[in-house]
């Protein structure tokens, strides 16, 4: 019995004695951060829905400085909002840093088979960038604006029939970038607004989730959480996970396709980006790749073409990273207009010279300015992926004088970053587009709503032209005005992404 327990006495001191030695990191490196919870470290913060983590950040960089350290469980996470660190990170050292800050939830993306774009790392990953790049070409954007526009449409006959009734905002933009998603994506044949049953799986996604198994999960040494996230995440149809929901539709979604294509032969032009994904075939050559490191962690698995699992993960992705983000920066701008209506008044006189006929053009989106400068005000007061603005480094090395070790993981604080008074003057709180008419804000690592450097978010373009198009077709035909639902000041909340809780506003037909 002395011996069972001298065993359970040691194996508990091992234990212990790895999370403290794992929990100090940032002290013995003396690094400043807040130290969270023993085993914990700072996860306890990602808990609250109420209280978004970017806006934490933001608190403890107003503390710490523009460079600290947290942990989260086993992962130590250097947070930086320092322009020249970033630039450093995201750019000039990419070959040091090319994977991304990841959770267990994520799964392993050497050894997955089913890794999408976000999650890859190395030679994967610039493999599936390169597959899925000409999909958002300008050319490619342009074949899908009539089938954007269509979307627009339908969201447009739902605000004529509620009238002048008070509506929800976040809730009308997540059924219009859902449904153009899954147009676009995933060969859904018409509009489903208010019918599709993806809507509630993918909202659940950026929902409060189950943040005790990502709390959990991330305590755990790395192969016994995966073991865990691979049981979790198994396919079954009586599962609850929306992440399993979702990724059994885009499942049957593609296995549909591949038998009509056996039937029937490939269509000439891809009709979505299944079509897309079945037809690419990477053009990237293996052999000519320099950097060691990014080639060598999953060559064995690299094949020219896509594998069903690796579309899976791309729509997967598509759909989850198109879907809410484009809806979030489309309810700030409608909420910063609304509050501005002397700036809704510039906007909407701009359209209503451009865009004069029944359908919105290509060419006049592209001649939107002020509209233009308003979204990338709005993302800049509200960088609502900021968390996604991260990175792993992958190789030991030096960055402005600070050593970091491999394996350590880069968070950016782009709260603090586009708030900056030295970098956006003493009117950083206030929105004013016109701050966009000068050229010298377009540069450089000090707005980065969409990344950074050869990660930056793939889907930019086409977010921003859904939000140009269906907000010149809304401006066109109503005023936003505040209603007696109205939340003021907008509560904040979320954990992946910074959401209002509501955007509830009135609409009033314009008079001309
Ligand atoms: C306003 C809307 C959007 C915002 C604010 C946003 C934001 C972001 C951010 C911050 C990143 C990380 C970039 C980095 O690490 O440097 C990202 C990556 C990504 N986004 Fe977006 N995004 C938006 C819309 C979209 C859309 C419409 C799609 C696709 C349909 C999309 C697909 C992706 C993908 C695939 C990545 C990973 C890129 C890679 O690792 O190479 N996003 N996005």
């Amino acid at each position: 019995m002395a011996i069972f327990l001298a065993i359970l006495a040691s194996v508990l001191v091992i234990f212990l004695s790895f999370y403290l030695y794992s929990w100090t990191y940032w002290l013995r490196r003396g690094i400043p951060g807040p130290l969270g919870f023993p085993i914990f470290g700072n996860l306890l913060n990602h808990f609250h829905h109420e209280e978004p983590l970017g806006l934490k950040l933001q608190e403890f960089t107003k503390k710490y400085g523009k460079v600290f350290g947290i942990t989260e469980g086993l992962r130590q996470t250097l947070v930086i909002s320092d322009v020249e660190m970033i630039n450093e990170v995201f750019v000039k050292q990419f070959d040091n840093f090319y994977g991304r800050k990841l959770s267990p939830l994520h799964g392993d993306p050497e050894n997955d088979e089913r890794v999408s774009i976000f999650i890859s790392q190395g030679h994967r990953w610039k493999r599936l960038r390169n597959l899925s790049s000409p999909t958002f070409s300008s050319a490619s954007l342009r074949k899908l604006l009539g089938t954007v526009e269509d979307s627009v449409f339908q969201i447009l006959d739902v605000l004529e029939k509620k009238g002048g009734d008070q509506i929800d905002m976040l809730e009308i933009y997540q059924e219009f970038t859902l449904d153009v998603i899954g147009r676009i994506a995933m060969g859904q044949e018409g509009s489903k607004i208010f019918e599709n049953p993806l809507f509630s799986p993918v909202r659940q996604i950026f929902g409060k989730g189950n943040r005790w198994l990502f709390t959990i999960l991330s305590v755990l040494p790395k192969p016994l959480a995966l073991m865990i996230r691979k049981r979790v995440m198994q396919p079954s149809e009586a599962s609850k996970n929306p992440a399993v929901i979702i990724s059994l539709v885009i499942q049957k979604a593609v296995s549909e396709r591949i038998r009509q294509r056996k039937e029937q032969g490939a269509p000439g032009e891809p009709e979505d980006f299944i079509d897309l994904f079945l037809d690419a075939q990477s053009e990237i050559d293996i052999k000519s790749e320099k950097n060691e490191e990014f080639l060598k962690a999953n060559i064995g698995k690299i094949d020219r073409k896509l594998s069903m699992d690796e579309i899976i993960a791309q729509c997967f992705v598509f759909i989850v990273a198109g879907f809410d983000t484009t809806a979030l920066s489309l309810a700030f701008s409608t909420w910063l207009l609304t509050r501005n209506p002397e700036k809704m008044r510039k906007a909407q006189e701009e359209i209503d010279e451009i865009c004069t006929d029944a359908n919105i053009s290509f060419d006049q989106i592209a001649k939107l300015k002020y509209l233009d400068n308003v979204a990338k005000e709005a993302l800049r007061l509200y960088p609502l992926a900021g968390l996604a603005v991260s990175r792993k480094c992958m190789k030991s090395t030096e960055v402005c004088g600070i050593r970091i070790e491999k394996d350590t993981n880069i968070q950016v604080d782009t709260w603090s970053v586009h708030y900056d008074k030295q970098i956006w003057g003493e009117d950083s709180n206030e929105f004013r587009p016109e701050r966009w008419n000068d050229q010298q804000m377009k540069n450089g690592a000090n707005y980065l709503p969409f990344g950074f450097g050869p990660r930056q978010c793939i889907g930019m373009r086409l977010a921003m032209m859904e939000e140009k198009l269906i907000l010149a077709h809304i401006l066109r035909k109503f005023d936003f005005e505040i209603g007696s639902k109205t939340q003021i000041p907008l509560k904040l909340v979320g954990r992946a992404t910074t959401q209002p809780e509501t955007l509830v506003l009135k609409l009033r037909k314009r008079d001309y």
